[in-house]
């Protein structure tokens, strides 16, 4: 299957700038995906544009990762209300623990991680407005749906959020002169930057490049944004939502959105999908697309090791099924069967998230006191 057939049959290919699919398949890019350190974690969310970018890697194109070091500072205007200013150590704090998520997502693959701090700190405003603002169109600038968004509810925006734009163009800009990028990929929502970049590029370099997004993921059953939970976005880094939390939220994806996901977030080709979806059509009460979605996400996103823990936990506390109130005696076939797990997150997460105990401390207490001991990160068997 070709590149763009492949996107295509993901569910990757949503507006683009390329008029001949063949391009993408016939050349090789120099492609890049931006993201801003505003806050410490990528979610679900984001993952399924870095999806998008493991194929083009796979097949040989060449990849920045760029973390928004300066574009941070001031951040993209969204539609509904301006953004609180980040203190510069947050900034940091976030960009250190984006740089590494990044790292271990695509471990062992060959990408150029960049941040634009590095470029944009340095700009000085004369030069910036006579060089660069020159070649943005108010006229396009006030035509774009998030800006109208804001005038119409009535909130308004900072001169510096309408300026972000131009700082996005900008590292487009830089990129494609010092690597020769020629390809942007991000969300649905990068659209209106993407678009003056591109623009940026022609009028400065008579340059031609191009950009892709890939739409925003979708609950078909809920209608809402996918990677929500109760409590809040699913997150990447398990501090934040454990990978036992990680693995039943795609456990627990409903049936009509299963394959869908399966296409975008997993690395499976299109015969197992296709095989795996059948199965599924004849038998779905046995979850087989969800079971298989949990392990590939979470060996993705937090390795084989941490996944296999967490199925052995399932497995033991829920019979790999729904979650259930836990007796002491599922506390010792758990301690039987799991000697020693890393407990700080996997039991201790399992046995809260479950809504078996109330809280940290009393999972703790419970393991204490039943056949577990804690030692440290370990829970082992007395
Ligand atoms: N604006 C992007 C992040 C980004 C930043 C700088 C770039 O050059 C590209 C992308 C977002 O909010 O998701």
């Amino acid at each position: 299957m070709k590149l763009s057939e492949e996107l295509q049959w993901r569910g990757f290919w949503n507006q683009t700038t390329f008029t001949d699919d063949k391009l993408i398949d016939s050349e090789n890019f120099t492609l890049y995906l931006g993201t801003d350190p505003s806050a410490d974690s990528l979610h679900v969310g984001h993952l399924a544009v870095y999806m998008m970018v493991r194929h083009f890697l796979e097949r040989g194109h060449k990849v920045f990762l760029l973390v928004g070091g300066g574009t941070g500072m001031i951040g993209d205007m969204r539609d509904t209300e301006e953004r609180n200013l980040l203190p510069y150590e947050e900034i940091e704090h976030n960009k250190q623990a984006l740089k590494s998520q990044v790292s271990r997502i695509f471990a062992g693959r060959d990408f150029t991680l960049v941040d634009n701090a590095d470029w944009l700190a340095e700009l000085e405003l004369l030069p910036f407005l006579r060089d660069i603002g020159k070649n943005f169109n108010m006229a396009d600038l006030v035509s774009r749906e998030f800006f109208k968004a804001r005038i119409n509810n009535g909130k308004g925006l900072s001169f510096a959020e309408f300026t972000y734009t131009l700082l996005q163009g900008y590292d487009f800009w830089h990129l494609f002169r010092e690597y020769g990028v020629t390809l942007q990929l991000g969300g649905s929502d990068q659209w209106g930057n993407f678009f003056f970049g591109v623009s940026l590029i022609r009028k400065l370099e008579s340059g031609e490049v191009y950009v892709l997004t890939a739409p925003l993921v979708i609950n078909k059953s809920t209608g809402r944004k996918f990677g929500k939970s109760e409590g809040g976005a699913v997150w990447l880094d398990e501090n934040k939502t454990s990978v036992y939390k990680f693995y039943q939220f795609w456990l627990n994806v409903d049936d009509e959105s299963a394959i869908d996901y399966m296409k975008m977030y997993t690395m499976l080709d299109r015969d197992t999908i296709e095989a795996i979806a059948e199965n599924h059509a004849v038998n779905p009460g046995a979850r087989s697309v969800q079971k298989v979605l949990a392990r590939e996400v979470t060996d993705i996103v937090h390795g084989g090791a941490r996944r296999e823990s967490v199925e052995r936990v399932n497995e033991v506390l829920f019979g790999g099924g729904d979650f259930k109130k836990l007796s002491d005696d599922d506390l010792g076939a758990l301690a039987e069967e799991i000697p020693c797990v890393d407990a700080g997150i996997d039991v201790i997460g399992a046995l809260v998230e479950s809504g078996a105990v109330g809280s940290n401390g009393e999972a703790k207490r419970l393991l204490k006191s039943g056949a577990i001991s804690l030692n440290g990160e370990k829970a082992c068997r007395k």
